[in-house]
């Protein structure tokens, strides 16, 4: 070790294998004869009657089987990444690249500007030299009100960021500190604590109230010169480009309340016009590169949601070890972080933090070097992120790059960068297509990497064992399924583009590569074959057709085998991973649903946008729910309340399952014969599983909260199943 030691003294990071490969490689090849032996028995044995539901059974088992395939690559090579932040600071303290951060947010009410500047605030504290700090804030919304939210930010950060670095508090967002129980035992502290805490509320109750009344009083207009932009035409979807440096980190006047230097602060709202495709976040993403490029020029960029507050005071020192390291550094496009949330309940009711995904499949695909870029919590290399190949010969020392400050006032800076957050600007050129963010997708974060990777660079993804950023998670059913909506729906939509990894990235990106980005991409049409599942076995028992061999037949075997190795492999896997046992029931659950509502939905979209006839459009998450429904999330009750169609096939699917095993075990107990049984064993086991998974859909037709399923989806569902029900299986 010692040896081992003495060597690794040079790296800034190292890449570990997972341990336990061999066994997990041979245990999944055990499955995978399991599945053959499954499609074998399904093409030898086909029946006389009910030919058509067999065969659709064969078409989802091939679906399913292939689609697994993709998941164990995935899993197949798992590494982690282990960066040395102490040995970045002994080798290059005074050689630390500058950051530019990227914050976006696109709506004051649906992502309340005091959320917003707590994610500033966070990251304008980071343990950072701050002259080498930078922080853009992009406001789709053009609001006023955040941009005035943003000046009350910049003065409550010369008391705030000094608090933070003398205590070393943490986190460092306002808004999660306060939340939580502070131990005020030292005196000094407590006296410090106090003056902060009543600065912050008093902030944030100005902030808030000037959100409540929609507009921003005449004093305080007065106090900036930047309200002048906002006269009585500008619109959220109609403006000018404004772009405000709130604090300009070079001057030597921009100090904190103790004397230290401050960090670059940025307000940016590009050009909005009818009639202008503006892209959704990529579109702020590409201008906030342009913009910042003129200004601070920083050759690394973190790039964050509104939501997504730094967590971790270090975290651009462990990041900057994957771009700094001398061996492998310079190949370094991006850093991903995982996504974590900070409104994570116990056992997750929504499995909103996929455990799995992020330790272990997110890992594996790093370990054929295609790391997705999930859109925030993530380190760009500027170069990389701007379209450039990487290339051995030209590696661009990072503490080397200028900055376009020097001899310029802040009113001819902030006039030079307008016209390049101008609608046409991109107009002829290669952003959104060769350079930036790639357009045309809503989920431009996962096809930007693609590319990137497709241009020879190597990301990288850490999970750290203390989270990095800390977002919010949707804490309703019907917003949880919307974004998985947009997502599976983008995602499929790649696959369908000239982007398919398989084409996209052959002989670019390992084969491991393309395959780990499919176990996302075809999120949509897995919806086929698990609809299939969870309806034509049900009926199947109603009607007396067995779809499965009898427990006694040797074919039995294999469908049991891979039913319950994947299930107690993906219950381990869980578990290892951190989550709850009810956590993993829980997510069984939201799988199944989102496969049958989100997917589906995708699915279908996906096709009528292939065919030309819709535009892309990007529904934004909600970030603020009222308490009633807060408090239920908390209980972890199921909350639905809305006549969504999405809860319409929720519940129809849990009636059915509830009548076709009412109607097998009326059957078992009156009358047929034991032989009979055998046959519906495996059916009346789906129909069971489906319904102890669907208790809290039951409960919901009976509770008389506003989160209770309505009525008239109640009776809809009960109706549908009932006419499914009377369908003939053949
Ligand atoms: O026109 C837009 C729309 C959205 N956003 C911002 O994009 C971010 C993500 O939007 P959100 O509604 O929170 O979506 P999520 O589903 O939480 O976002 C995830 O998925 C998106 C792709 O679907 C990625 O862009 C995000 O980075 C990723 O966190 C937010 O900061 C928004 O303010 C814009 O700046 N402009
Ligand atoms: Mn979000």
């Amino acid at each position: 070790m010692s040896a081992h030691g003495e060597e690794g003294a040079v790296l800034l990071f190292e890449t570990k294998e997972a341990k336990g490969r061999t066994a997990f490689k041979l245990f999944s090849l055990t499955i995978f004869l399991g599945i053959v032996s499954i499609w074998g028995y399904r093409l030898i044995c086909i029946p006389r009657t009910g030919r058509y539901a067999w065969i659709g059974m064969f078409i989802s088992e091939l679906m399913f089987g292939i689609y697994w395939i993709f998941t164990q690559s995935a899993r197949w090579n798992v590494v982690f990444r282990h960066p040395f932040k102490h040995r970045l600071s002994l080798r290059y303290e005074d050689k630390l690249p500058r950051v530019d951060i990227f914050v976006c947010t696109a709506d004051p009410i649906l992502e309340p500007p005091s959320l917003v500047i707590s994610t500033v605030l966070s990251v304008m504290s980071y343990n950072y030299p701050p002259e080498k700090l930078s922080v853009y804030l992009s406001d789709d919304g053009g609001s006023e009100l955040t941009f005035y939210a943003l000046l009350e930010a910049s003065k409550f950060s010369k008391c705030w960021i000094p608090f933070c670095k003398k205590f070393n508090v943490e986190p460092r967002s306002p808004q999660a500190y306060f939340a939580r129980n502070i131990d005020i035992n030292h005196p000094e502290f407590a006296h410090e604590f106090c003056n902060i805490k009543t600065l912050y509320e008093d902030m944030k109750r100005r902030i808030d109230l000037a959100v409540e009344k929609g507009c921003i009083s005449n004093d305080i207009k007065d106090q900036h010169k930047g309200f002048l932009e906002w006269n009585s035409k500008v619109t959220k979807k109609d403006h000018q480009s404004i772009v405000q440096i709130i604090i300009d980190g070079w001057n030597p006047n921009a100090v904190d309340v103790e004397g230290n230097k401050l960090p670059t602060l940025v307000y940016l709202s590009r050009e909005k016009r009818p009639g202008w495709a503006h892209n959704f976040k990529a579109g702020s993403m590409n201008a906030l590169i342009r913009v910042s490029s003129k200004i601070t020029n920083a050759p690394i960029i973190l790039n964050l949601d509104c939501d997504m507050y730094a967590n971790d005071p270090d975290t651009i020192r462990d990041a900057l070890c994957f771009f700094m390291d001398e061996e492998k550094g310079h190949q370094t496009s991006y850093v991903q972080y995982p996504q974590r949330y900070d409104n994570i309940t116990k056992n997750d009711i929504y499995s909103n933090v996929a455990f799995a995904v992020n330790k272990i499949e997110l890992a594996g695909i790093d370990g054929f070097g295609g790391t997705l870029y999930c859109g925030t919590g993530c380190f760009h290399r500027r170069e990389s992120l701007c379209g450039n190949n990487y290339s051995k010969d030209h590696i661009l020392e990072l503490h080397n790059v200028k900055s376009n400050t020097k001899d310029k006032t802040v009113q001819k800076l902030e006039e030079e960068c307008k016209p390049l957050a101008n609608c046409n600007y991109e107009k002829d050129t290669q952003w959104g297509k060769e350079m930036g963010l790639v357009y045309g997708c809503p989920v431009e974060d996962i096809v930007t990497g693609l590319t990137i990777q497709c241009r020879g660079w190597k990301p990288v993804f850490y999970n750290p064992t203390k989270h990095a950023f800390l977002g919010i998670a949707p804490t309703t059913l019907d917003v949880a399924l919307i974004q998985f909506k947009r997502w599976s729906e983008g995602l499929f939509q790649i696959f369908f583009s000239k982007y398919c990894p398989f084409i996209y990235g052959h002989g670019k990106i390992n084969l491991g590569a393309q395959m780990g980005y499919c176990v996302y991409l075809l999120w949509a049409p897995i919806s086929l074959p698990t609809m299939y599942y969870v309806v034509i076995p049900a009926l199947g028992l109603l009607h007396n057709v067995p779809l499965f061999p009898e427990v006694s037949s040797l074919w039995f075997l294999p469908f049991a085998y891979v039913f319950a190795a994947k299930t107690i492999y993906s219950l381990v896997e869980s578990l290892i991973c951190g989550d709850t046992l009810k956590g993993w029931w829980n997510l069984q659950r939201m799988w199944i649903i989102r496969r049958t509502t989100s997917y589906l939905f995708a699915f279908i979209d996906t096709i009528i946008w292939q065919l030309g006839f819709s535009q892309t459009s990007f529904s934004i998450t909600g970030k603020v729910v009222d308490d009633d429904v807060l408090k239920r999330y908390q209980h972890e009750i199921m909350e639905f309340g809305t006549s969504s169609i999405m809860f319409a096939i929720i519940a129809t699917i849990a009636v059915l399952n509830l009548f076709c095993l009412g109607w097998g075990i009326k059957n078992v107990v009156f009358g047929t014969t034991l032989m009979d049984l055998e046959k519906f064993i495996p059916q009346m086991t789906i129909s069971g599983l489906l319904v102890l998974l669907n208790l809290p859909v039951y409960q919901a037709f009976f509770r008389n909260d506003n989160g209770c399923l309505p009525s008239s989806i109640v009776f809809k569902s009960i109706f549908v199943a009932s006419l499914a029900c009377l369908m003939p299986i053949y």
